[in-house]
Order: C-alpha cells, then structure tokens, then sequence
C-alpha cells in the first residue's frame, strides 16, 4: 500500500464523548487509519492532500448490519405480503432462477446504492458469495460476507451448501486489504433443522468464526417453533450450542424476557430492522428491553425486497421514532444512541475492532453530508439533524480503509451507469425465464 495522508480542515465532527458530540477543526488520517482529531491543526511538513471540510458534518460510516443484496433485483415485487407469503410465494420462485451473473448485478446495485447513501460496512448473507465477494472488493466498501443456507432440502444437499459456506468463509475471510470478513449462516430455525445447526456450531468452532441467523421475526414462526421443538427459537438455538460461539440473530421481534436474558447472557447481538418488520408487518421489536438488559442492538436493512430501500439514515430515524411512539416515552432511544446503534454498535455486532467512531486509531471509514441545505439548517443540534433530518441524499463524500470512494455523489470505484443499465436488464429477463 503507498502511503498516504489526508488533512480535513474547517470541518465538523461527530467525536465520542457524552455521548456523542460535534468537534469544529480538523483530522488527519494516514493510510487506512485516522490518527488525529482536534480543535488545533498540527504543523505538518510532508506532502499531504488537503481537503476543506467546511459546510460539512463529518461522521463515522454507517453499519448495516443485516441484508441481502442481490435482492435489489426484486425490489417491489411482491409488496404488501407477510414474510411466510411474501418470501414463498413471490421471492423463493424468483430468487430460484437467479445465475451467478444476476446476484452479480443485484448486489453491485446494492452496494452503489448503500455507498452512495452513507453505508461503509454491510452484512451481506446470500447464495452464490463469491460474486458479492468480487463487487464488494472491487467496490472498496468493507463487507462481513457469509453464505446463507437453507436446509429445507435431503441431508446430502444439507452438507454440500454446508461446505459451500464453509469454503467461502474460509476463502474469502481477511480479503481485499482486510476490508471482507466472513461469518456462517444457517438461515433460520424454521428452514435448518438442528442437526445442521449444530454442524454449523461445529464448523464455527473449527474456523473461529461468528455465526448469523434470523431468528423470531414473526409470531408465527415462534409459535411452529414450539409445536415443532418445544421450546421457543432462543431456548432452541440455545440448546443447540448456538450461542457458544459469537451470534448475531437478525430480528428478535418476538422475545419475552427470559430470551432476552438469555440473549444477555450469552452476548449474542440483535440485528433491528424496523422498516423491514413494520413492512412486512412482523411486529415491534422490544430494542427498548434490550438495551436495557445490556444486549448490543445495531441496525440492519434487510433487503431492498423487504424495506424498500436500503437507508440507514431511515432506519436510524425509524428506530428512534417508532420506540417513542411504542412506549410513549419520548426519552427512548435519544438521537445518540440511534446513531450508535447504527455504527459504534453496528461495529461491535458484526466482531469488527476499531470500526465505528472518529477516533485517533480508528479505522478511517467516514463520511461527508453536505449540512448547507434547507432541512439541516439552522444548525442548532447536527447530531439531531443527522438523525431526524438527514438521509442518504446528503451524502456528498465517503471514505473506507482512509481511500475515497464517493466523491461529491458519485461513485469513483464502480461503474454506475452499468450497473443501472445491467439491473434493469437483469429483472426483465428473470420475468421471460
Ligand atoms: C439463503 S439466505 C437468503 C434468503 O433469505 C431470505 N430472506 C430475505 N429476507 C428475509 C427475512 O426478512 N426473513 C427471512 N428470510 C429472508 C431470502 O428470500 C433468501 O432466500
Ligand atoms: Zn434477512
């Protein structure tokens, strides 16, 4: 890597302290690292690229931290269902005459999408991974990357996708400078049964990995879990050694307090994605007990098939709405913590160190939204206006691993209009196969 230096000066800052606060002056990042922010600008001799920061908010990438990306392809097609109909009667037939060429496109038009929008890191699970593997490289985002599998299929076929998962995780885990790092995916209880589950634990185990599911997303699928199993899903996975490794589960809506203190216990994250639960109209999860109870919530999209865009900002402003609205208390979830919850704690969900804040040391995966603009003005409180106000069209620039790769909205790394061109093109022909 050739080494670089860049200083930002006359900027604002989203730094941690109190908990989050808004520093005026400048930072440097060298390489793919930040290494000073502060009030006063160092005297620097060497040759460095100097950026002015004014009229911007500087803030740490947003972290997706549950998705699919090649689904953008299916975007609206299927709305207004529940996830049972919704993902057998609509996406199932469609996503079963996807070619590796089509996930290709499905996920570049993702990740273009999240890029531009302010996403720096995204939890991709899906089939055919070395494609979203490739796109993700190329399109200098930082991915954690894992082959979701459904075991709704005889034995063999079970254990074939198994080592299929396996091989990308191994292949694929530290890639691309460090920015792909890998997890293994059951899909779900309700499609894996507990003998697979349990080869997963043994293959996390093997491979030092975190394991990922979704897990108690609809009521209905708690309730089969217990005339299946008796137990419901946390209980389940519990017993089948789940949490002995590191566990993210997607969606947790359904959870009394037993499972959330289990949940506790075991240090197992929550991925929240209301604009999917409320879309699919799987319920509320209670992110408000959670927290409390001391699990780490971060905030996922789902996929663009589900919610329908891929925005964190509307997720952070989902988040800290919908659980003042639930519980009637309008101290929940304050613009703070939803932004930690879709970084700092996005970060921490998906085991990835010095990611998440602007701090000296910390990975420099930061972005720029443009605060000179009718709704984000006057600038009373920006951590306020970055949550309740701003969205993925305020992104001007975005930095990963210290290397632009938007720059003034536009993508520097992937070829956009290909890739427009090419998912629209890959949606009709799904509807001739
Ligand atoms: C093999 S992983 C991809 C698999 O997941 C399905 N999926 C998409 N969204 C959801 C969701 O909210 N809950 C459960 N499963 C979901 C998708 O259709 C793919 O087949
Ligand atoms: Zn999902």
């Amino acid at each position: 890597m050739s080494n670089s230096k860049i200083l930002i000066r006359n900027g604002k800052f989203l730094v941690p302290g109190t908990p989050l606060s808004v520093l005026n002056g400048c930072m440097i990042i060298e390489n793919d690292l930040i290494t000073y922010i502060g009030e006063e600008e160092p005297f620097l001799e060497e040759e460095l690229q100097v950026i002015d920061g004014s009229r911007l908010l500087f803030m740490p990438g947003l972290v997706n931290t549950h998705g699919h990306a090649a689904m953008s392809l299916l975007r609206g097609y299927g709305d207004d269902r529940t996830l049972q109909v919704w993902m057998q009667e609509k996406m199932w037939p469609m996503e079963g005459k996807f070619t590796p060429d089509d996930i290709y496109w499905g996920s570049s038009l993702s990740i273009l999408e999240m890029m531009k929008g302010g996403t720096t890191t995204f939890l991709d699970m899906y089939d055919k991974m070395d494609r979203v593997a490739e796109i993700t490289e190329q399109s200098g985002m930082r991915g954690v990357l894992t082959r979701g599998v459904i075991g709704l299929c005889p034995p063999e076929v079970q254990d074939v996708k198994l080592a299929d998962a396996v091989r990308f995780a191994r292949d694929w885990h530290g890639k691309a400078d460090g920015r792909i790092t890998t997890m293994l995916s059951p899909h779900s209880p309700y499609t894996c049964p507990p003998e697979l589950f349990v080869k997963f634990v043994q293959a996390a185990h093997d491979l030092d990995l975190p394991l990922h599911t979704h897990m108690s997303e609809t009521k209905r699928e708690v309730e089969q879990n217990v005339e299946e199993y008796g137990v419901r899903p946390v209980e389940h996975l519990e017993r089948l050694g789940m949490f002995t490794r590191p566990s993210l589960v997607a969606h947790g809506v359904h959870l009394n307090d037993e499972e959330i203190g289990i949940l506790a216990r075991h240090h197992v994250g929550v991925s929240h994605n209301p604009g999917s639960n409320l879309k699919l109209a799987s319920g509320i999860a209670r992110v408000i007990d959670l927290l409390n109870a001391g699990v780490t919530v971060s905030l996922g999209t789902d996929s663009a098939a589900s919610n329908n865009n891929l925005d964190l900002f509307e997720e952070m402003r989902l988040a800290a709405l919908i659980h003042k609205g639930f519980s009637g208390d309008p101290t929940a979830i304050p613009a703070a913590l939803a932004m930690r919850m879709a970084t700092e704690y996005g970060a921490k969900s998906l085991f990835l160190d010095g990611v998440g804040q602007l701090a000296p040391g910390m990975k420099a995966d930061f972005i720029a939204i443009d605060i000179d603009q009718p709704h984000l003005l006057p600038h009373t409180d920006l951590l306020s206006h970055a949550v309740y106000s701003a969205s993925a069209k305020d992104v001007l620039h975005v930095w990963v691993n210290g290397k632009q790769i938007v720059k003034n909205g536009e993508c520097l790394t992937l070829d956009e209009e290909a890739i427009r061109r090419k998912a629209q093109e890959t949606f009709e022909g799904l509807l001739k196969r």
